[in-house]
């Protein structure tokens, strides 16, 4: 079974090469968290008394400003950042997709990188070769995928990478937005094999800004204000909460808009 526990958790970044003197005015900015600079090196408090129980079958949405926490809560949920106060304790392999880009080297080519990428996210040599023709197909990048892959263009390298994720069995499956921009019918196709993944992962947290792609895959939602969880919550009614009306009641059922862009929202 899986689940991931977070007891009194906070993330604290250093920040070394900071004047302290001239912090005084950017404490007054509205996004990211608190900056405190009462030692001698400005720290960025950037979860503060975080304190979550998810489990098996969760899936959940994360929501808030720029520089709210999102990020860092979901590094902080991988385990890729320990607390810097209090606990985390992670049951289940973590398939973090944080940025489509990592693990992928412009020199190689598609085919290698496809395994590569598979690796890095948890599945064995033999799992991906297994799943290599069905990834080539789903790209549509025919022989290109001979090819190193620094001649791709960006959203030929969106959909190798996209191919590979939609691809994997996560125990945990942890999505940071951004996923980037790919043509309209590519969009339609990758957002079926979305779905499905999502429906075969244990346990998912997905931060985006688009109430439709989080209404599709989420039904509980956390808020993140200043790294803080400010609400967590029935995915309608943080969503309702955060942005001061319903979301749902002008979404559109049957047809909702694919966005797989994470850069619009806010
Ligand atoms: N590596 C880092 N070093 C220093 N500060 C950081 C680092 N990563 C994040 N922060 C700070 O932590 C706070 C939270 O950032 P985070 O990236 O988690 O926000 P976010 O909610 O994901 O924002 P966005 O929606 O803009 O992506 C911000 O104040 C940011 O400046």
């Amino acid at each position: 079974m899986v689940s991931i526990d977070v007891w009194n958790a906070s993330v604290d970044f250093p920040i070394f090469d900071a004047k302290s003197r001239s912090l005084k005015k950017l404490a007054l900015g509205k996004v990211g968290g608190k900056i405190g600079s009462e030692g001698r090196v400005p720290i960025i408090e950037a979860l503060h008394d975080i304190t979550l129980s998810l489990k098996d079958g969760d899936r959940v949405g994360l929501v808030g400003h720029n520089g709210a926490g999102k990020s860092t809560l979901l590094r902080l949920l991988a385990g890729i950042y320990e607390p810097t106060r209090g606990a985390s304790r992670i049951v289940g392999k973590v398939a973090p997709v944080f940025d489509l880009g990592v693990g992928m080297d412009p020199e190689i080519s598609g085919y290698e990188n496809i395994m590569i990428r598979g690796l890095f996210l948890g599945m064995t040599r033999k799992q991906m070769e297994k799943r290599v023709d069905d990834i080539a197909e789903f790209t549509e990048l025919g022989d290109y995928l001979q090819m190193p892959l620094r001649t791709y263009s960006t959203g030929m390298r969106v959909r190798l990478a996209l191919g590979v994720v939609t691809s994997i069995n996560p125990e945990i499956l942890l999505l940071d937005e951004g996923i980037g921009a790919v043509d309209a019918a590519f969009m339609a196709k990758a957002r079926d094999r979305l779905k499905d993944l999502v429906a075969r992962s244990g346990l998912l947290v997905f931060a985006n800004h688009s109430d439709e792609f989080l209404a599709e895959f989420c039904d509980t939602a956390i808020w993140m204000d200043e790294g803080h969880v400010k609400m967590h919550s029935g995915l309608r009614e943080v969503l309702t909460a955060y942005k001061g009306f319903d979301p749902f009641e002008r979404m559109h059922e049957h047809d909702p808009t694919p966005v797989l862009s994470g850069n619009g929202g806010e």
